[in-house]
């Protein structure tokens, strides 16, 4: 679990309103919002990479500004909008990464650090290209190395910063699942996702964030109305049940303009 409490923070242009809020184990949390509201804020606040400016952030119940380097990591993981890796590694090696907070200060990798390394470049469909350069690989392919990582590090709450971006449509419908399974292991995950239709399917729990405050939370049939999508991203939208799983999916209006706009 992890719950904020009146935790702020930001940069000199940009501040979080207080925000008090709880990601609940066994759930998971889809972060929606426009562009610059604040959503990777957030995560870098909850993740430590921002440290808060008052409030509280608890993971497991434990005060995040309490827990030492390494043990923030065992309990914690982010995947970040941007990923660089070092100069020359192979996908082995930076899923290797992801159990550092598991070994000794020596780095001697485990029989289960080279289980957990192997069971996430397969989860990622990488087994094959397990000693390519992570330089030689594709945009997606990219993504799906440093998924790996955060899977090998096998921490209780997990958090995406837009984990779909760059994979194809197969890839992202993985991805999605993944988290659900990750989920439903009881584990914490909160991911930042674009598509309100794909959070709205795949997510238990969505959080809608604008100006850098929380402006409604539930259950995805609850949340996404026209109104708030109106209100939130200020696009006149109308609502379709998602033909699969029924939840809601949010299309803008046709402006009607030109010759359709004459014959109505
Ligand atoms: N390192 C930084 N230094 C200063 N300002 C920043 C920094 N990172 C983000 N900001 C500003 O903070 C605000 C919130 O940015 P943030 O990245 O949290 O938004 P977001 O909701 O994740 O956006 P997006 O959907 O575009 O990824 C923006 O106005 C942004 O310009």
């Amino acid at each position: 679990m992890i719950d904020l409490e009146n935790a702020v923070a930001g940069y000199t242009s940009f501040r979080l309103a207080p925000t008090t809020l709880t990601f609940a184990e066994g759930r998971f949390s889809a972060l929606i919002g426009p562009n610059g509201c604040g959503k990777s804020t957030l995560l870098r606040m909850i993740s430590r990479q921002l440290a808060p400016l008052s409030g509280a952030v608890r993971i497991g119940g434990r005060a995040a500004a309490g827990l030492s380097q390494k043990d923030l990591a065992r309990r914690i993981a982010l995947l970040p909008q941007e990923n660089i890796a070092p100069a020359g590694i192979s996908v082995a090696d930076l899923a290797g990464y992801g159990r550092a907070p598991h070994q000794s200060l020596l780095g001697i990798a485990s029989d289960t650090d080279r289980a957990h390394v192997a069971r996430a470049l397969h989860r990622m469909d990488l087994a094959h290209l397990a000693q390519a350069p992570v330089a030689s690989l594709s945009g997606g392919q990219r993504q799906r190395a440093f998924l790996a990582m955060l899977l090998a590090q096998d921490t209780p709450a997990m958090l995406f910063d837009e984990p779909t971006n760059w994979l194809d449509i197969q890839h992202q419908v993985q991805v999605l699942t993944l988290i659900r399974s990750l989920a439903a292991e009881g584990r914490t995950c909160v991911a930042v996702l674009h598509d309100i239709a794909q959070a709205a399917r795949y997510a238990d729990h969505l959080v809608v964030m604008k100006d850098g405050a929380i402006v409604a939370q539930g259950a995805p049939a609850e949340v996404v109305t026209a109104e708030l999508v109106a209100e939130v991203y200020e696009i006149a939208v109308e609502i379709y049940p998602d033909p699969v799983s029924g939840t809601p999916v949010p299309y803008p209006c046709q402006p009607r303009t030109g010759a359709l706009a004459a014959a109505g």
